[in-house]
C-alpha cells in the first residue's frame, strides 16, 4: 500500500539525466558512495551504543554487497542505524545541497564526477548513474520504528511506503540499467571493491569464496582437505596507518607495503604520519628504491579519507618531490571533491604539505645521524630524492643542508661542510673561492679526472638526472664556493691561483704553432690558443666553458635556455707550449708532416673528450696506421 508519493525537492526539472549523462567516466564510484554510506550507518550505530543512546543488540557489524545477475540488481545492505520514513524524507528526498541552480552551474565547469559528488551531498544519488530504479528498504534503530520502503525510478517522483525489513539496517537495491550491465559481473564488482573498500573500518562482504581446509586423514594416513564456502571479506578493517607506531613491527610495515605494491622490491625505510592538530592526518610513507628513475615512480601514494580510497593522483596535495614516495595518506581534512586549482590555495593542503615535508626531513636527518654508514649505502636511492627536494622545495632545501651528501669519484661521502673543509687547502682560488670540481661521467672524463687528481684536486661524481639543477642550487647556497665540471678548462686554469708558468717558446714560435694548429683543425667551433701549461700534461686539450655548457645542458633539458640551445657548440682548444710535441712540430720542416702531427694531437684531445666520432674517427685511425 503506497503511503505517500511526492516530488524530490531539488527545485529543478530533473537532475538524474544530468547525473547519468555527465558522470559517465566515473560510474564505478556509485559503489564507493553507497558502501561508505553503509559503513557510516554502522559507525553511527556503534557511537549511539557507546553514548548509551541505543540499548539494543549491536550484532556483528557487516556491510554486504550482493549481486543478482538474473534480476539485474546490486544490493548494498548494512546493519547500521537504518532510517525512519521521516528521515528518508529529510535525508534522501531533500537532496542535500544548497541550491539546484548552483549545482547546475558548477556542473558545467566540472571535469570529473569527484568534483561534485560529495561536495553537494550527492553520494546516494550517484546510484542513478547506473540504475534506472533505486529502492531503499530500511528499519531504524529507534524504538517502535516501522520498516520503510522508498522507491524512485529516476524521475523526480518517488514512492514511500511500508517496508519489509525485519532487522535494523538498510538495503539499497539498484536495478541496473542496460548501458551499465557490465557492473552485473562478479569480477567487475570485486575489482571496484578492492579499489575503494580495501581498508574500510567495517567488514564488507561480497558473496562467498571457496577455501580448502584440512579434514582429518584418509585410510593411508595422508592429510585430507575439504572445500568450504567462506564469506568473501574485502577489507582489512584496521590497516596499519590507523594503529600506533608502538604496536607495529618492521614486518608489519613491510607486509603492508607488499599488499599495496605486490611486485615491488622492499622499500628502504618509512615514516609513520600521525597528527590530529591543527588538521587530521595519518599515513605511512615509504621510501622506495628510486634508482635514478624519477619519472616512473610517481603517483604511487594513495589518498584516503577516513579509510575510503579516494585517488592515487595526489598532485597538488603533496609536494612534487614527495610524489616519489609510496604509501598512504588518510585525511578527512583534505577537500577531496574540489578542483585542483582550488586545492593549491587551500590552507589545510598547505599545512599538510609543510608537515609532511618536515617529517620527511626529520626522518632523513635521524637516519643520517643514527647510522651514517647505512645512510651512505642507501644514498644511491635517497640521493635522487633529497636532491629533488632541494631543487624544488626551499623549506626542504634548508633542512637538507645537514644531510645531503656529496660523493667523489673514489666513492667517499662527505657532507657539504666536510667537503668544503677537505678541499679548501688545495682548491682555493686567488679570490678566496673554494672550487669544487665534479665529473658528470667518470668514464668519459677519465683523462680530465686523472689530470686533476695528479694536481692534488678532488673530483666529485655528479652524474644523476638532477645533478645539473642541483649544482646550480649548491652554488647559490654555498658561500664563496664555485662548482666546475672537471673538463671546463685545462687543469692549470680550472682553479685560478694566479700561478705563472714560464713558456719554453718564444713569442714568435707561439704564433707559428698557433697558425699550424689553426690550419690543421677544420672542425667548426674550435677556438685555438697556445697556452703555457705544465710539460707533463697533454699536448692539446679540448674544453667547453662551464657557463656555456651549463646553459646548453639546461636548454637540452627544456629549462628555457633556448637562446643557448640554438647556439653552435664552441670549444676551447688549448695547445700546450711546454709539451715536447710543441717543439717537435716547430722543428718539422715538411709542412704536410707538421700538419699531420697537429691533427693527430688534436684528435687525441677529442678522443679524450669522447668527441671523436664518425668520419673524423675513421680519418684518425687511418692517419695513426700510417704514423706507426
Ligand atoms: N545506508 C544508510 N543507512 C542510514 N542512513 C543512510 C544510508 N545511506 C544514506 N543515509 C542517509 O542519507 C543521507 C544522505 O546520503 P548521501 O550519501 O546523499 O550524503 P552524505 O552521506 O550525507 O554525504 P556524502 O555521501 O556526499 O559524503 C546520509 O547523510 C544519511 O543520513
Amino acid at each position: 500500500m503506497v503511503q505517500e508519493k511526492g516530488t524530490i525537492s531539488i527545485h529543478t526539472e530533473n537532475i538524474f539525466p544530468i547525473i547519468k549523462k555527465f558522470l559517465y567516466s566515473d560510474h564505478e564510484i556509485f559503489l564507493r558512495e553507497l558502501v561508505s554510506n553503509a559503513v557510516d550507518a554502522i559507525q553511527k550505530a556503534k557511537r549511539l551504543v557507546s553514548l548509551g543512546q541505543f540499548q539494543g543488540e549491536l550484532g556483528e557489524p557487516l556491510v554486504q554487497v550482493k549481486l543478482d545477475a538474473e534480476a539485474k540488481t546490486i544490493t548494498i545492505s548494512d546493519n547500521g542505524i537504518g532510517m525512519t520514513a521521516e528521515e528518508i524524507k529529510k535525508y534522501i528526498n531533500q537532496v542535500a545541497f544548497s541550491g539546484a541552480s548552483e549545482f547546475l552551474e558548477k556542473f558545467k565547469e566540472a571535469k570529473d564526477a569527484n568534483e561534485i559528488i560529495g561536495q553537494f551531498g550527492l553520494g546516494f544519488y550517484s546510484a542513478f548513474m547506473v540504475a534506472d530504479k533505486v529502492e531503499i528498504q530500511t528499519l531504524s534503530y529507534q524504538q517502535g520504528a516501522e520498516p520503510a520502503r522508498w522507491i524512485c525510478d529516476g524521475s523526480t517522483t518517488f514512492e514511500l511506503s511500508e517496508g519489509n525489513r525485519t532487522e535494523r539496517g538498510t538495503d539499497i537495491i539498484l536495478y541496473i540499467n542496460e548501458e551499465n550491465k557490465d557492473f552485473l559481473e562478479n569480477y567487475k564488482l570485486q575489482t571496484i571493491l578492492d579499489k575503494y573498500a580495501k581498508f574500510l573500518p567495517v567488514p564488507v562482504q561480497f558473496g562467498t569464496k571457496t577455501e580448502s581446509e584440512p579434514d582429518g586423514e584418509d585410510e593411508e594416513g595422508k592429510p585430507k582437505y575439504k572445500e568450504v564456502e567462506k564469506p568473501n571479506i574485502i577489507n582489512t578493517v584496521k590497516p596499519i596507518w590507523t594503529k600506533a607506531p608502538s604496536e607495529l613491527k618492521d614486518e608489519d610495515y613491510l607486509s603492508f607495503y607488499k599488499e599495496l605494491y605486490p611486485f615491488t622490491e622492499d622499500p628502504l625505510f618509512w615514516i609513520h604520519l600521525n597528527v590530529d592538530y591543527p588538521f587530521n592526518l595519518t599515513g605511512v610513507l615509504y621510501f622506495p628504491k628510486i634508482k635514478n628513475d624519477v619519472e616512473i615512480q610517481r603517483n604511487k601514494i594513495k589518498l584516503f579519507s577516513r579509510q575510503v580510497f579516494i585517488t592515487d593522483d595526489v598532485k597538488d596535495i603533496v609536494p612534487e618531490f614527495l610524489m616519489l614516495l609510496h604509501g598512504v595518506i588518510d585525511s578527512p581534512d583534505i577537500p577531496l571533491n574540489v578542483s585542483r586549482s582550488f586545492l593549491q590555495a587551500d590552507g589545510n593542503v598547505k599545512k599538510i604539505n609543510t608537515y609532511i615535508t618536515k617529517k620527511v626531513a626529520d626522518k632523513l636527518a635521524e637516519l643520517f645521524k643514527n647510522d651514517r654508514k647505512s645512510y651512505e649505502e642507501k644514498w644511491n636511492d635517497i640521493g635522487v630524492f633529497v636532491k629533488y627536494g632541494i631543487v624544488s622545495e626551499p623549506k626542504f632545501a634548508e633542512r637538507a643542508k645537514d644531510f645531503v651528501l656529496l660523493n667523489n669519484v673514489k666513492k667517499d661521502f662527505f657532507t657539504l661542510t666536510e667537503y668544503r673543509e677537505k678541499v679548501a687547502p688545495a682548491q682555493t682560488d686567488k679570490d678566496g673561492n673554494v672550487v669544487f670540481l665534479y665529473s658528470a661521467n667518470a668514464d668519459r672524463q677519465h683523462s680530465y679526472i686523472s689530470a686533476a687528481e695528479k694536481k692534488g684536486y678532488d673530483v666529485l661524481l655528479l652524474d644523476g638526472p638532477l645533478d645539473n639543477h642541483f649544482v646550480s642550487h649548491l652554488e647559490r647556497d654555498l658561500e664563496k664556493t664555485q662548482i666546475k665540471r672537471v673538463d671546463a678548462d685545462v687543469v692549470e686554469k680550472l682553479i685560478d691561483k694566479d700561478e705563472k708558468i714560464e713558456s719554453s717558446l718564444s713569442e714568435e714560435q707561439s704564433k707559428e704553432l698557433e697558425t699550424v694548429f689553426k690550419e690543421a683543425i677544420t672542425k667548426p667551433g674550435m677556438e685555438v690558443s697556445v697556452e703555457n701549461l705544465s710539460a707533463d700534461g697533454l699536448p692539446v686539450t679540448v674544453t667547453m666553458d662551464e657557463f656555456m655548457r651549463r646553459m646548453k645542458d639546461m636548454a637540452a633539458m627544456g629549462g628555457g635556455m633556448n637562446f643557448y640551445g640554438s647556439m653552435p657548440d664552441r670549444y676551447k682548444v688549448a695547445v700546450n707550449a711546454n709539451h715536447p710535441l710543441a717543439t717537435k712540430i716547430l722543428a718539422e720542416t715538411n709542412s704536410d708532416a707538421q700538419k699531420a702531427l697537429a691533427q693527430q694531437a688534436f684528435d687525441l684531445a677529442l678522443l679524450a673528450q669522447g668527441m671523436l666520432t664518425g668520419a673524423d674517427l675513421t680519418a684518425f685511425v687511418e692517419r695513426s696506421v700510417k704514423l706507426i
